[in-house]
């Protein structure tokens, strides 16, 4: 694919979980098959190794057998697909974009170092290396909340102040000031906030959502996206019903039972039975025991009937 730009970066992207065998090792033919499913659905793109596709847990080889099927289906289909080059080690990270950038990814995604918290200035010689090594793709810098250093819109115009050419990002959102400022960074920026919030985050100017509601039914929140970008009222009140089973259903596996969101992406795909990847994750994390499913499904069918039509 030809690398976008931050203005071309929008709508709802659809996470590629990591399939797995009962011996932990990576089950490449639901790959393939998970691959080819989303294609089909005609998500507006498809990424790699976020934190539902377990990057901080493969060793080189199996990031770059996921990373090479992935990219050889999506230059085939002409399906924009971002690789998530992230690494809690910015060595492995650098090499990971060196390899990267040669599947012809529509952009890469990184986070930052994550041992040590880098200094401001050592933040851009970081960026300034990883950008040079993606070029021409572009960045877009994964700030998940629990990320060891928090950007804040000045952290992100300071960055794009200092020329790194950053096309977007991945964060959580913030009130309607942080949308405000997200809105004035110094050069067009894509801007992407947690999926269960996309219709008010669009509202206010995100610009889409690398999209735990995909993870549900990716063809179900793609028609969501589509009427959010309709602005259609139906869309705000569908958002309430996907946080009413966000915090009835799904919320309390990570407050009350302590497990991980990755652990609950995978869940919310078995409820969505779209896919026959099961619950599991790679040790040492825990998935949620498949007894789970049944009952939670005929919940969601109650509020979200649209999620199984
Ligand atoms: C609520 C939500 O949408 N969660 C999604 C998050 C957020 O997009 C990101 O943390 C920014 O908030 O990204 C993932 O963890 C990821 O890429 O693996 C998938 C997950 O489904």
């Amino acid at each position: 694919m030809t690398p976008l730009s931050a203005n071309e970066i929008n709508g709802n992207w659809a996470t590629l979980l990591l399939p797995l065998n009962a011996d932990d090792s990576i089950n490449y033919v639901q790959l393939e098959q998970e691959i080819d499913t989303l294609i089909t659905f005609g998500v507006d793109g498809i990424y790699s190794n976020g934190t539902a596709g377990e990057f901080y847990n493969q060793t080189e080889a199996e990031f770059d057998g996921i990373n090479e099927l992935f990219a050889e289906k999506c230059n085939d289909a002409g399906m924009p697909f971002q690789i998530g080059c992230s690494h809690m080690s910015p060595k492995i990270s650098l090499e990971r974009v060196r390899r990267a950038r040669l599947l012809r990814p529509s952009a890469i995604q990184i986070i930052l170092p994550d041992w040590f918290v880098p200094s401001k200035t050592e933040l851009t010689d970081y960026l300034q290396m990883i950008a040079d090594a993606a070029a021409p793709v572009g960045l877009v810098l994964y700030n998940p909340p629990h990320a060891k250093k928090k950007l804040l819109p000045a952290d992100f115009a300071a960055i794009l102040n200092s020329g790194i050419p950053l096309v977007g990002c991945k964060v959580a959102g913030g009130d309607t000031q942080w949308y405000e400022e997200m809105k004035h960074l110094p050069q067009p920026f894509s801007v992407f906030v947690p999926g269960h919030q996309l219709a008010t985050g669009i509202s206010l100017g995100a610009h889409g959502a690398y999209s735990n509601v995909a993870c549900l039914n990716p063809a179900f929140a793609q028609k969501w996206y589509d009427s959010i970008r309709k602005a259609e009222a139906a869309a705000f009140e569908l958002e309430k019903r996907i946080q009413q089973f966000m915090s009835e259903c799904i919320v309390p596996y990570i407050v009350n039972e302590g497990y991980s969101n990755q652990a609950v992406d995978k869940f919310m795909a078995a409820v969505g039975g779209w896919t026959s990847i099961d619950t599991q994750l790679r040790w040492p994390y825990r998935g949620i025991p498949a007894e789970h499913i049944l009952p939670i499904r005929e919940k969601c069918k109650n509020i979200l009937p649209e999620v199984f039509q």
